[in-house]
């Protein structure tokens, strides 16, 4: 498998933390570092928390990290990234909290060391306005939210 380069990113471990394991690719072609929890918490059905992962980190200018839930503890336990993709802009270095909520019908124990979201290390584009007092025409037009149709049978082929 050929893999991309990788990019450095200095990080700390907060105090109270220094055991616990750094964000990590737990595949060769993982696109997210799995992130732990530095904390237990319980998570009442419903309900939603800000979870500490006792690292701060600088992201290279350039660069975010986006947060994501993991699609087997959404699955089995209704347990998301409430603001997904949560961003981690490259000028922060406070703590990396994990806000998860519990959408299933049981009350859901994070415990210290789960492995709770993923982080996704994505390039930034930043856009400047140009203001202008006409756009360009398309065949879409203004047309939108379900404006194509939902079935198959729908859509017209483009020919
Ligand atoms: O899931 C998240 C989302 C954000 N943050 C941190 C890093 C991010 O750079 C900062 C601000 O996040 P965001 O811009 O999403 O929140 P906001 O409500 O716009 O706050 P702010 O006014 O501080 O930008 O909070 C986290 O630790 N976890
Ligand atoms: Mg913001």
């Amino acid at each position: 498998m050929t893999l991309p380069d990788t990019i450095p990113i200095p990080v700390l471990r907060l105090p109270g933390s220094a055991d616990l394991p750094l964000p990590a690719y737990s595949t060769q072609g993982a696109s997210g570092m799995d992130v732990v929890s530095a904390q237990e918490h319980i998570l009442p059905a419903g309900d939603r928390a800000a979870i500490a992962t006792g690292i701060a980190f600088a992201i290279p200018e350039g660069y975010e990290v986006q947060i994501r839930p993991r699609s087997g503890l959404a699955l089995k336990h209704g347990i998301t990234v409430l603001n997904a993709p949560g961003t981690i802009d490259c000028d922060y270095r406070g703590e990396l909290k994990i806000i998860l909520v519990n959408l299933g019908q049981e009350p859901y124990k994070i415990r210290r060391g789960d492995r709770i979201a993923q982080a996704v290390l994505a390039p930034v584009r930043r856009a400047a306005w140009l203001p202008v007092t006409h756009l360009d025409e398309t065949a879409r037009g203004e047309a939108g939210f379900g404006s194509t149709g939902f079935g198959a049978a729908d859509v017209e082929p483009i020919r």
